[in-house]
């Protein structure tokens, strides 16, 4: 049986990207391939601009054995009545873990399903909502979905160079949050008046300060 291991899972509206403000149980996986988490070692990282703890599990989270354990413990999360149950599955890097069952298993507790990937895995058929947010230096292997969300700036991942072959419903660009936060968000918002098929994510949960 798949042992699943979380770091939390939490009930909190989504922040970014197409689906700002709805509502959603995230359910983050530990673990990342781009990234140990620690931070003596993020200079050395693939992905070294993260802004999320996904080491180990935490008092929200857990190991799960087995795909409907994990999913009645994201269903008994979920707080709305009326409106679709909506499940966020990202991390750390959910695609190392979410496999088929676990799709399966919320599909039958009557969730959508979306995801939170940097694309450098494919996605298991049938997630109703794949948001890739590819990295500088990564393999890049998932390059259809819903939403293409790409930080900004990455210095040779900028939005002028990207491949022609990508598949994607939206494109946003999202300041890349760092020092220099001010000034990436002032280029995006160029960017964004200059190309218009691009939108500007803004993550709305550090702002009105909600998990
Ligand atoms: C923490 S990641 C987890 C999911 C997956 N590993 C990924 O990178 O897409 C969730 C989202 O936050 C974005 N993100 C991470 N660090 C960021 C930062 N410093 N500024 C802006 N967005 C960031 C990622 O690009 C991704 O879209
Ligand atoms: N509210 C909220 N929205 C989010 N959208 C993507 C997030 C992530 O860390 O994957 C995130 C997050 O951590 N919190
Ligand atoms: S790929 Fe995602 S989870 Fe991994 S280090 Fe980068 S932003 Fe963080
Ligand atoms: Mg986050």
């Amino acid at each position: 049986m798949t042992i699943y291991t979380v770091k939390e899972i939490f009930y909190t509206l989504q922040g970014e990207g197409r689906q700002a403000g709805r509502a959603a149980v995230f359910c983050r996986f530990s673990g990342c391939n781009l990234w140990s988490g620690r931070e003596e070692d993020r200079s050395k990282a693939i992905c070294q601009f993260c802004d999320t703890d996904f080491v180990g599990t935490g008092d929200d989270g857990g190991k799960f054995a087995g795909a409907a354990a994990l999913a009645a413990r994201i269903a008994a999360e979920w707080r709305g009545t009326g409106g679709q149950p909506y499940v966020v599955f990202t991390g750390g890097e959910p695609l190392l873990q979410l496999d088929d069952a676990l799709v399966d298993a919320m599909h039958a507790q009557g969730f959508e399903v979306a995801v939170e990937t940097n694309g450098s895995l494919p996605a298991p058929a049938g997630i109703d909502w794949i948001c890739v947010s590819p990295k500088a230096g990564a393999d890049w292997v998932q390059k259809s979905g819903h939403e293409l969300k790409l930080v900004f700036p990455q210095p040779t991942l900028l939005p002028s160079e990207l491949p022609d072959d990508l598949q994607f419903e939206h494109y946003y660009l999202q300041p890349m949050d760092s020092p220099l936060q001010r000034q990436n968000t002032q280029e995006a918002i160029a960017w964004c008046m200059a190309h218009p098929e691009w939108r500007l994510s803004v993550q709305t949960h550090k702002v009105i300060n909600i998990r």
